[in-house]
């Protein structure tokens, strides 16, 4: 048993969430305890400084590196705090926090580009522990988009031997892995993309309506209140992105500021009411992710998990049943998995397969020539007496 430590901040860059994992087993049979999960918000200005750096603003070299460094140190400190009154962990899994990403895109540019800042080397060093980060960057090398890296997490922790599945994540962006029933070839029938929004443009328009006293529509209840505006919906969904066959991967760059003014524009023409917005942004984070299985899935699935913040919107969740009809939708929490910390625990296993020799990307997810090991290995320094 391997005791591991994962560490992520997402698109919705509202903090590290950290996961401490007691692992076992080999390559898909892997057997994983989450000792203790924990979210550690980022503090105010720098969390805007990542939103300005994501939204384009530009920033010299000076400014970079201390920024890449500010980041780590929230890191290695939530680290720190995840392990008290726990056994010390051996290994930490950090993807640190995304400000660009690029997918490739044929025959342009047949290499894209993600960059995550939290320096690995520094995490490694604050904490004394072996630090693996920069997990995207082989899968780009081997012609992949580098996204998304979670599906042989679920094929490993969530396939099941009857049943189809869809693991839906709703981060800033939203992210599916289609998993078939676990027999025969089933690991290259597993299908895996990035939907589009997820909550990225609702909790921008939050902010918007609110003048930044809030940050997102806690259990979706606001949106609730309000009408989608269908023909909207159906205007935002001629988007090309939402026609673009898999494997294919975005983030803030298609779906933030710049789009949600656009949405804006759009909807002065049907003078919708804050609630109303709120409904039909909400309605397109649904319609898209729903529209893409019925356009790219061999089949339905017999049953869509949920995961990321985005289950905790009541309100996103019961559309999505809706447009689901008759397929279930539950959270991951309701078969064994914590909803809230997959991703973090996703980085403490690819640490640990790292750790082992062991690929960590899905060629049909990241549409990668070929398996690679994920990851770069920081060893701390060793202070001599
Ligand atoms: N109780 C809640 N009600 C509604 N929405 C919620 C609730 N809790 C969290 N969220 C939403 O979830 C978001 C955070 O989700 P999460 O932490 O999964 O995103 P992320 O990991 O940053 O993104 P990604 O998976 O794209 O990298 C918040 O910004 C908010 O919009
Ligand atoms: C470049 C990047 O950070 N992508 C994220 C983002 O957030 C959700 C979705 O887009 C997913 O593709 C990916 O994260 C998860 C952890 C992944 O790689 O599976």
């Amino acid at each position: 048993m391997t005791r591991v430590i994962g560490l992520i901040s997402g698109t919705s860059v509202d903090g590290i969430d950290a996961a401490l994992v007691d692992i076992s087993g080999t390559d898909l049979d892997i057997k994983i305890e989450l000792v203790a999960g924990a979210t550690y918000p980022y503090p105010a200005d720098l969390r805007e400084r990542i939103l300005a750096v994501c939204a384009g603003v530009a920033i010299s070299m000076a400014e970079l590196a201390e920024l890449d460094d500010a980041i780590a140190c929230t890191f290695a400190q939530a680290a720190q705090n995840i392990q008290i009154g726990h056994h010390k962990p051996t290994l930490i899994g950090s993807h640190g926090q995304t400000v660009y990403h690029k997918p490739p895109s044929q025959p342009i540019t047949p290499i894209g580009y993600s960059l995550q800042l939290g320096r690995g080397e520094s995490i490694a060093n604050q904490t004394g522990i072996t630090t693996i980060s920069n997990f995207r960057v082989a899968d780009i090398a081997a012609a992949g988009h580098g996204a998304p890296l979670v599906p042989r997490i679920d094929a490993a922790l969530l396939s099941h031997p009857q049943e189809e599945r869809c693991i839906q994540n709703i981060g800033g962006i939203g992210n599916v892995t289609y998993i078939p029933v676990r027999r025969d070839n089933w690991l290259e029938k597993i299908r895996a993309w990035d939907t589009g929004p997820g909550n990225s443009l609702l909790d921008l328009a939050v902010e918007h309506l609110t003048d930044g006293a809030k940050t997102y529509d806690e259990n979706g209840s606001w949106a609730a209140s309000g009408t989608p505006c269908s023909p909207l919906v159906e205007h935002w969904l001629s988007l090309d992105y939402f026609h673009l066959p898999p494997p294919k991967s975005t983030g803030r760059e298609l779906f933030g500021v710049d789009y949600l003014h656009q949405c804006l524009q759009d909807a002065e023409a049907y003078q919708l009411s804050p609630a109303d917005l709120l409904a039909t942004l909400t309605e397109l984070t649904a319609a898209s992710i729903v529209h893409s299985y019925r356009t790219f899935l061999p089949q339905m699935p017999q049953r869509v998990l949920l995961c990321g913040g985005g289950s905790r919107n009541l309100y996103l969740k019961r559309r999505l049943q809706v447009l689901l009809e008759p397929v279930p939708v539950v959270t991951t929490d309701e078969v064994g998995l914590s909803a809230d910390f997959k991703e973090a625990i996703a980085f403490a296993v690819l640490a640990y397969w790292r750790s082992m020799g062991t690929p960590g990307n899905l060629p049909t997810a990241t549409g990668a020539r070929q398996e690679v090991l994920l990851g770069q290995i920081h060893s701390p320094l060793v202070v001599s007496a």
